[in-house]
């Protein structure tokens, strides 16, 4: 088994590089797992307090379990994946089985940040796009698909986004084996890692 690790701020590309890359591969041979799936579980909290999170802080992350599902999907194990809901802020009831693949995709934020996990990937990748432009499509993104407003992007943007990316996420781009520019599209990068990972398929 392949595990690639694919990390990047809020809005880099990391979603849109993944799935530029899971497209051509034959189906049935990757996964992908996000780790926004392993937000922590809030049911506890009311939507006001969750409101309050600072979801861009490693401790926000149930690394815990994803540690857990990686090696199970290591051992040829199916796991049970949680999923969340960016509407709610907080895990819904649901989970999705997910079968051990040849290849494994884990994108997310914070995935670098963790020791443990990071040793899990044989293949570690840092998304990067400037902070405006990640702004920008962060914005766009937010008001479109996660009911949220130009102010709650903004203010969270000054208050937890821009420091937690410069604390936690930006230095981990230093344990990073391929850095992926994205303040446009990259084909050539995507061809790149497409053909890695081919290589191990054959
Ligand atoms: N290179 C790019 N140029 C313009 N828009 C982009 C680019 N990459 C991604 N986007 C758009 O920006 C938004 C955030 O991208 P996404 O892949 O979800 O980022 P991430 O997963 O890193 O948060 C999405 O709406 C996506 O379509
Ligand atoms: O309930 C939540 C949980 C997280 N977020 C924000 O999501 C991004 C991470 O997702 P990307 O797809 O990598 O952008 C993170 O910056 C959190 O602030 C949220 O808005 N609500």
């Amino acid at each position: 088994m392949l595990i690639i690790g694919i990390a990047g701020g809020t809005g880099s590309g990391k979603t849109t590089v993944v799935n530029q890359i899971v497209q051509e591969l034959p189906e049935g041979e990757v996964t992908v797992i996000s780790q926004d799936s392993y937000y922590r579980d809030n049911s506890h909290l009311s939507y006001d307090e969750r409101i309050k999170i600072n979801f861009d802080h490693p401790k926000s992350i149930d690394f815990e379990l994803l540690c857990k599902h990686l090696e199970q999907l290591k051992k040829g194990e199916t796991i049970e994946q949680p999923v969340y809901s960016f509407v709610k802020h907080n895990r819904t009831s649901d989970k999705v089985i997910t079968h051990p693949r040849k290849v494994v995709i884990v994108e997310g934020i914070l995935i670098l940040t963790h020791p443990e996990i990071r040793q899990l990937f044989d293949i570690k990748i840092f998304v990067h796009a400037d902070s405006d432009e990640r702004l920008i499509r962060r914005l766009k993104r937010d008001i479109a698909e996660r009911g949220r407003d130009l102010d709650e992007v903004l203010t969270r943007y000054q208050t937890t986004l821009k420091p937690m990316h410069q604390q936690f996420i930006e230095p981990t781009k230093e344990y990073a084996d391929i850095i992926i520019p994205y303040n446009r599209y990259n084909n050539v990068a995507i061809d790149i890692v497409r053909s890695i990972i081919n290589q191990r398929l054959v």
